[in-house]
């Protein structure tokens, strides 16, 4: 009897400590592969990302400046007067003051004052809160918990007004693509922030996905070009221009929607009419000098890192351009023309089955506003001061996006 409870104590011990041990094994086990896990979504990215500290493409080789070829450029084209010719040369030499003074003005906050040259600097202000304005039905950030956030592969970086939102969700609707609804701002204003907090604004994807975000003031502020690089220097980077002219329009008429009191766009267009002085500086005109910004990006990354998506030829054929997006991109090309519709109310395609939604969807009301009746005679003013940059910007990207076969259009549909 004894022995036999002896014996039962010994079993009922026996399995009680292989238990105990077991249980401890299992727990170790998970804990170093939890913790490994842990280290390599945390690590890899940043070792795949962050590890090249190279120096500058420029540094060693000749850089003939945009400068030096615009100005021979512009003495080709007799219709720019010597007034638009000395405004180009100017512009060309304010811009760089102009960005300064932007990123001083963010810096010290100045307080708004009410003229009209005033204005050029609170602009300055207003833009950097409109480039967050997106249409609130699509900042949905359909995050899935599945996969693992990573820095982003390809970055929509311009233009302002360009068809940048468009674009996006047209691209969100590809299975392979996940991104980031709103602008994330992190080249220009969020910097400090780091890397790591910008990570984690990004989806989560799945191998194989491409991770994105657009953020348009990217092409026009000077350090983004260096900072892009400096995390990623294969990323692949997409503008969508649109005609400078049509889209300083349209980026007044953003304006003029919160600020109904600023001056007229022909106003602000000017610093002295009738010597035919354009103001280069104010930011709806500098913007669409994309030679200079696009200089900028060429001393970091090579061309063929940059597609140029056409504003215009997006909205005519929306299947068309997405082909090219999506092949530059590396995609199958799965957004097609059955993913649009053209709403006729709208009076621009919309997606027939947005990323978050099964039903249809155009954009919000901020995107395609009627814009303001502007005098004709400074719209061709603009299209003249804008001629030698275009020609430039086609000369460097090797794509013509006939801005200039438009004046014409515009300028009737202005007397309409
Ligand atoms: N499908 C579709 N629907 C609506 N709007 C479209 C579309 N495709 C391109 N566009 C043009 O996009 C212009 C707005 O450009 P962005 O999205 O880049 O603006 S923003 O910088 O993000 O504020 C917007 O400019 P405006 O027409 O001046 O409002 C549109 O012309």
């Amino acid at each position: 009897m004894a022995f036999w409870s002896s014996t039962s104590v010994f079993t009922s011990k026996v399995p009680r400590k292989i238990l105990f041990m077991f249980t401890l094994s299992l727990s170790v086990t998970y804990l170093f592969y939890s913790l490994m896990s842990c280290y390599n979504s945390l690590q890899f990215p940043l070792q795949e990302n962050y590890v090249y500290q190279g120096r500058l493409v420029t540094e060693e080789t000749t850089f003939v400046t945009l400068r030096e070829k615009l100005y021979s450029a512009s003495q080709g084209f007799t219709e720019f007067t010597e007034a638009e010719r000395t405004t180009a040369v100017s512009a060309v030499k304010d811009h760089a003051e102009a960005e300064q003074r932007t990123v001083e003005w963010i810096r010290t906050q100045a307080s708004p004052t009410k003229s009209a040259a005033a204005y050029h600097t609170t602009a300055l202000e207003r833009e950097h809160q409109e480039f967050s304005t997106t249409d609130s039905d699509l900042r949905v950030n359909c995050t899935s918990d599945y996969g693992e956030k990573k820095l982003p592969q390809a970055i929509i970086i311009g233009v302002k007004k360009g068809g940048t939102r468009a674009l996006l969700e047209a691209l969100r609707v590809h299975p392979d693509v996940r991104a980031v609804g709103n602008e994330p701002h992190f080249f220009d204003r969020n910097y400090e922030k780091g890397l790591d907090w910008y990570r984690d604004l990004m989806p989560s994807t799945l191998e194989g996905q491409i991770t994105m975000e657009k953020t348009p003031s990217y092409f026009v502020t000077n350090h983004a070009p260096k900072r892009i690089h400096s995390m990623a220097r294969d990323i692949k980077l997409i503008i969508v221009v649109r005609n400078p002219v049509t889209r300083a329009i349209s980026d007044y008429t953003q304006t003029l929607s919160k600020k109904p009191e600023i001056p007229t766009f022909e106003v602000l267009a000017f610093k002295n009419r009738t010597l035919g002085l354009i103001d280069a500086s104010w930011s709806a005109l500098r913007i669409g000098i994309y030679a200079l910004h696009l200089e900028s990006w060429m001393q970091y990354f090579p061309l063929s890192q940059m597609h140029f998506v056409s504003g215009e030829r997006l909205i005519v054929d929306p299947a068309g351009e997405m082909a090219k997006v999506q092949d530059f991109l590396g995609l199958k090309r799965i957004v097609t023309d059955k993913h649009f519709y053209f709403n006729k109310t709208k009076g621009f395609p919309c997606l027939k089955k947005p990323e978050d939604s099964s039903t249809p969807r155009c954009l919000g009301k901020s995107k395609g506003r009627t814009h303001p009746k502007i005098d004709p005679d400074v719209i061709r003013r603009l299209h003249k001061f804008y001629k030698p940059f275009n020609m430039m910007f086609y000369q460097m990207t090797g794509q013509n996006f006939e801005w200039e076969l438009e004046e014409d259009s515009e300028s009737r549909s202005s007397q309409d």
